[in-house]
């Protein structure tokens, strides 16, 4: 039987293994281009605010996704959000491999105990 996770996830995806930091250096990349040339350019010239409207945009649009229960419409906004995450960290020069050293810290421990430390 078909797992409908996976197929409507990766149905058209390349298998060759595409990161978070092949995302960003393209961000990185058309970051860098003329605004009426990249979607991406168009954002950061009016960054910050515009590159983090649109994040607090597409979140909105993963969170009704999430609630409808709609996987496919899930995976799509997933990948919107993920991008303008990016362009939110290029814009505030923060880079992907800083977030991932990040979570990489935080998976010594779990979320409840890091949330009692905090609490005391
Ligand atoms: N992954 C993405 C990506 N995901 C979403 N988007 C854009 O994000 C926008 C999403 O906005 P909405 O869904 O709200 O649609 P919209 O109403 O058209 O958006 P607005 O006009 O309100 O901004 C659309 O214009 C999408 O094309 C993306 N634009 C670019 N990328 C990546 O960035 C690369 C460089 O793109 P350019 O910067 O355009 O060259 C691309 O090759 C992709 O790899």
């Amino acid at each position: 039987m078909t797992d409908a996770r996976t197929s409507a996830a990766t149905a058209d995806v390349p298998t060759a293994a595409f990161t978070l930091a092949d995302l960003a250096d393209i961000v990185a990349t058309r970051a860098k281009a003329a605004p009426d040339q990249s979607y991406t350019a168009k954002l950061m010239a009016k960054r910050p605010e515009a590159p983090a409207k649109k994040l607090g945009e597409e979140a909105v649009e993963v969170v009704i996704a999430a609630m409808a229960g709609d996987r496919q419409a899930l995976t799509y906004e997933a990948a919107d959000l993920i991008y303008h995450l990016l362009v939110v960290l290029e814009a505030g020069d923060v880079s992907i491999a800083d977030v991932l050293a990040e979570l990489q810290r935080r998976t010594a421990q779990s979320g409840l105990a890091e949330k009692a430390q905090r609490q005391r």
